[in-house]
């Protein structure tokens, strides 16, 4: 029997929460309150995050506070959760575009609101928040990727490496200059990285606060390809071209893709291998398979 609509919604809601604490890190049981931390955030307010979605299945998320080179205000920070939660609902979605108005990325986060919250519980709770958000990202079922253009420092050296891939114009920067703000890496950057990059070139770039061109990111596998153009409209336009190679194709079978990488990337084997049987079921004999079996391409 159909369950009446407010059944439905209630039912739906309840899925979603579920599905957020699923994916995130952190709940009550590490003693991490979002509601006041999100209260927190809330009063440093500035700047904002976009998001557009494109009939070809690709997202453009855009920082934009470029009067602050894109520094992460408190607001910003609560939208970026929103956003993704927007993502992960977004079911006809096969890519991410991760990139900064004004043609720079990202500073970090707002100098003005860090030094508001310098407190130890705020510190952790903020850490927290931005862990649990940027896991959410890491995981969305989408291919990702961050467009570099300008500086990426601090956090925003963070965010790039919650993407799956990032691409860099020339002339632009990563630094996690951490170390000069007396910090370390607190929104995953640093265990991200060292899966980027491995342990020793991780090492180096934390702790010598390393300026990352372009041609370095290639040299260290940090970056896949740096884009010709330093334009806005143009690097996008590189940046829709360079992703579309992957997300060209059926949406339940790219975001499978995404799916099975994930849980290789973050599970023990035998986990990623179930999982990854789980992921097969959903594919196998679905309408992208049987139109193949037909059609019986030849992969020259
Ligand atoms: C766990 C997270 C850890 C963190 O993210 S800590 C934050 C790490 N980030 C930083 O320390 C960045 C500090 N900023 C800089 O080094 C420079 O501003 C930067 C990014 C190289 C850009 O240099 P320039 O191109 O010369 O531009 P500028 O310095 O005149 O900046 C333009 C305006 O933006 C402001 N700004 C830049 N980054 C900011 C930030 N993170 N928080 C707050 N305000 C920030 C800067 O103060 C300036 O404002 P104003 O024009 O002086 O009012």
């Amino acid at each position: 029997m159909a369950l009446p609509l407010w059944k439905n919604l209630l039912q739906t809601t309840k899925e979603r929460i579920l599905q957020q604490r699923r994916l995130s890190l952190y709940n009550g049981a590490h003693g991490y309150e979002e509601e006041l931390i999100k209260k927190k955030l809330q009063q440093f307010a500035g700047g904002s995050i976009n998001l557009s979605k494109e009939d070809n299945g690709i997202g453009i998320l855009t920082l934009n506070n470029p009067k602050l080179m894109n520094a992460f205000t408190g607001t910003m920070m609560v939208e970026l959760q929103e956003r993704i939660t927007e993502l992960e609902n977004w079911k006809d979605g096969k890519g991410l575009i991760v990139y900064g108005a004004g043609n720079t990325f990202c500073s970090g986060s707002d100098l003005n609101a860090v030094k508001e919250i310098s407190n130890s519980q705020d510190g952790m709770d903020m850490c927290m928040f931005m862990q649990n958000t940027l896991t959410r990202l890491m995981r969305l079922p989408l291919i990702s990727v961050a467009l570099v253009q300008g500086k990426a420092f601090g956090g925003g050296a963070e965010l790039t490496t919650a993407c799956d891939f990032r691409l860099m114009t020339p002339g632009s920067e990563i630094r996690f200059v951490h170390k000069h703000m007396g910090l370390v890496p607190g929104w995953g950057g640093a265990a991200r990285l060292v899966q980027i990059v491995g342990s020793g070139a991780a090492l180096q770039l934390l702790s010598g606060t390393a300026r990352v061109d372009p041609e370095k990111a290639l040299r260290l596998g940090f970056s896949e390809q740096t884009l010709s153009s330093s334009d806005e409209t143009r690097a996008l336009e590189e940046a829709r071209a360079w992703l579309s190679q992957y997300t060209e194709g059926p949406v339940s079978v790219i975001r499978a893709m995404k799916k099975v990488v994930t849980a290789g990337r973050e599970l023990p084997l035998e986990d990623a291998l179930r999982t990854e049987k789980d992921i097969f079921g959903t594919v196998w004999g679905g309408p992208a398979n049987l139109e193949a079996l037909v059609r019986r391409p030849k992969h020259k």
